[in-house]
């Protein structure tokens, strides 16, 4: 793995990347990393299965854990299973990442929440949502790792903390790509060691690119972007998303995703407060309430 001109530290959104010089606005998008497929974690997001690199031995009993997945919507059991067999592995890379990763009490996803927790949430469908995935993931676990499976499976798992705090590094951490390995092209989930220290934000000033010539993951600075020594390098991870939807899958949500706002126009001329109101915004943090312009409410 190469990286140029950054660091990767502590920040207020966990572990993050962050220029450690200045950059000047180029014509051309500028390489920051360059991470090679065979650090990665990959399985393809259609049957048959593939998995990236190899490290799966043919007959391992994780083949018909992941086979009995539902190829629709189970690519984050699967992805969390190879993230548990990875970690088991003797001399894998992923064994010594690990401890870059955030622990189950340090990892803001919800699927790590207690009841308590969940019955705070101000959305209770994001609350029942979330009460139904952990369910999917504790079914999922007293499933495969019953009292009568073989040792080498027993052990990645030994209790549903374990695989759920696997499924959320698999649900916060994954990266959608398309990748090429020869002639074939395949849409894959992907765990990418250091491009997954990352951090979101709706005006990024970095972007992935895959160099199919040899199977890299380049991540990029944006052309055109004048980057300061200290600024934090950041990826878009949802488009068109609302923030029920960030929390769900990475455990925060943004004050100005431009996909939740609340579209208002008209000449009526309405009293803010009241408008809030109607819409129970007052119980939202200082900034939603004052509105400081960044809510897009035209009145
Ligand atoms: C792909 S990881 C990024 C690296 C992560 N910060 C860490 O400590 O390893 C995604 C997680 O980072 C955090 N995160 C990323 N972007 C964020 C943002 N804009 N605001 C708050 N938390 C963010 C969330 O916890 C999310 O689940």
């Amino acid at each position: 793995m190469r990286a140029y001109g950054i660091e990767f530290k502590e920040g207020p959104d966990g572990f993050g990347v962050y220029a450690s010089k200045d950059v000047e606005p180029l014509r051309r998008a500028r390489v920051i990393m360059e991470i090679p497929l065979e650090l990665m974690l990959t399985v393809s997001q259609k049957l048959p299965w593939m998995f990236f690199p190899d490290i799966v031995p043919v007959g391992h009993p994780i083949f018909d854990i992941i086979n009995s997945t539902d190829p629709e919507t189970d690519w984050d059991l699967r992805l969390a299973c190879l993230l548990l067999y990875a970690f088991d592995r003797e001399d894998n890379f992923w064994q010594l990442y690990g401890d870059f990763l955030p622990s189950a009490d340090e990892c803001p996803s919800l699927l790590l929440a207690s009841e308590e927790e969940l019955s705070e949430l101000q959305n209770p469908n994001l609350a029942s949502t979330m009460r139904e995935q952990q369910c999917r993931a504790l079914e999922f676990w007293e499933k495969t790792w019953h009292s009568g499976v073989p040792l080498k499976i027993k052990r990645l798992a030994r209790d549903p903390e374990r695989f759920i705090w696997a499924l959320s590094m698999a649900q916060s951490r994954c990266i959608g790509m398309q990748m090429r390995i020869g002639a074939l092209v395949q849409d894959a989930n992907m765990l990418i060691p250091y491009a997954d220290m990352l951090n979101h934000s709706f005006e990024p000033n970095c972007f992935f690119h895959w160099r199919f010539k040899d199977r890299m993951l380049e991540v990029m600075i944006n052309a055109g972007k004048r980057i300061k020594k200290g600024d934090e390098m950041t990826v878009n991870y949802m488009s068109g998303q609302q923030n029920d939807l960030l929390m769900q899958r990475y455990g925060f949500s943004s004050p100005v995703n431009p996909w939740d706002v609340i579209q208002f126009s008209g000449n009526a001329r309405i009293h803010l407060d009241s408008f809030l109101s109607v819409f129970n915004i007052s119980g939202l943090p200082e900034e939603y309430y004052h509105n400081t312009g960044r809510l897009s409410i035209v009145i």
